[in-house]
C-alpha cells in the first residue's frame, strides 16, 4: 500500500485525525517564514495529543537550519525523521550529529536531478523552485511525474508537490512512487487543513492502481 505523509500539521484535531486514519507520517514545519510554521512547543503538544496508541511518525522540516535550532527542537519534541532543505553535505553532517534519519528534498527540473547514490536515508522528490518563491516547498506545484517512472531509486523516496485527492492516483501510477506527501492539496486555505480533503486523499492514495 502506498504510504502517506500529511505535512504542515498545526492543530490537535488534525493530528488526531491523521492518527485515526493510520497516516504513516505527519510533518511539522519548523521554518519561521512558512504559513505552516509551528514552534517546537506546539509540535510537542500535537505529539502528546496522540501518544499512547498507534501514532504517525513525526517528520521535522528544516530549511538551512543551524545545529542550535535543530538541537533545541529535538530537546523539545521527539522527532523520527529530519526533512532537510539544504546541501547533501549539510544533510550528512546533520545525520551524523543528531543520529536520526535524514530526508533531503530535491526539486525536479529534469531526470538528471534524480539522485543516483544513496547519500542520505531518503529523498522527497518535488517540483523545482522558481524565482520569487518565498519558501522551498509546500507551494502546491507539480512536476512531470513520468520523470521518476524508470528511475532506479538508490534509497527510500516519496513524491511531493501539488498532490490532491483528485490527482494522487494518477501521480502514483505515473511515477511509481512508494509514498506520497501532501500539504496544500488538503487545505481549505493556506495553512488550514481540511479534514474532508485529508480523508479523501488518504483513501485515494491507498487504492491500488
Ligand atoms: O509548507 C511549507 O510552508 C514549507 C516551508 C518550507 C519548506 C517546506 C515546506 N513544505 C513542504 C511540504 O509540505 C511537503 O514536503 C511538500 O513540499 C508538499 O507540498 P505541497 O505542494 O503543498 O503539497
Amino acid at each position: 500500500m502506498t504510504k502517506v505523509k500529511i505535512c504542515g500539521v498545526r492543530d490537535v484535531a488534525t493530528m488526531q485525525l491523521c492518527a485515526s486514519l493510520g497516516v504513516d507520517w505527519v510533518g511539522f514545519v519548523f521554518h519561521p517564514a512558512s504559513p505552516r510554521y509551528v514552534l517546537p512547543e506546539q509540535a510537542r503538544r500535537l505529539h502528546e495529543s496522540v501518544s499512547g496508541g498507534l501514532t504517525p511518525s513525526r517528520v521535522g522540516l528544516f530549511v538551512k537550519a543551524d545545529d542550535k535550532t535543530i538541537e533545541h527542537t529535538l530537546q523539545t519534541v521527539p522527532l523520527n525523521v529530519l526533512q532537510i532543505y539544504d546541501s547533501v553535505e549539510r544533510a550528512k553532517e546533520i545525520r551524523s550529529r543528531f543520529g536520526l534519519p535524514v530526508w533531503l528534498a530535491r526539486g525536479m527540473k529534469s531526470a538528471s536531478d534524480l539522485p543516483v547514490r544513496a547519500e542520505v536515508d531518503g529523498y522527497v522528490i518535488e517540483a523545482p523552485r522558481q524565482d520569487g518563491d518565498d519558501r522551498p516547498g509546500g507551494l502546491g506545484r507539480t512536476f512531470d511525474w513520468a520523470l521518476t517512472q524508470e528511475w532506479k531509486a538508490p534509497a527510500f523516496w516519496m513524491l511531493a508537490g501539488g498532490l490532491t485527492p483528485s490527482n494522487v492516483q494518477n501521480a502514483i501510477n505515473a511515477s511509481s512512487a512508494p509514498a506520497v506527501d501532501v500539504s496544500s492539496g488538503v487545505e481549505s486555505r493556506v495553512g488550514e487543513k481540511s479534514h474532508k480533503l485529508i480523508e479523501q486523499f488518504v483513501e485515494k492514495a491507498r487504492i491500488r492502481g
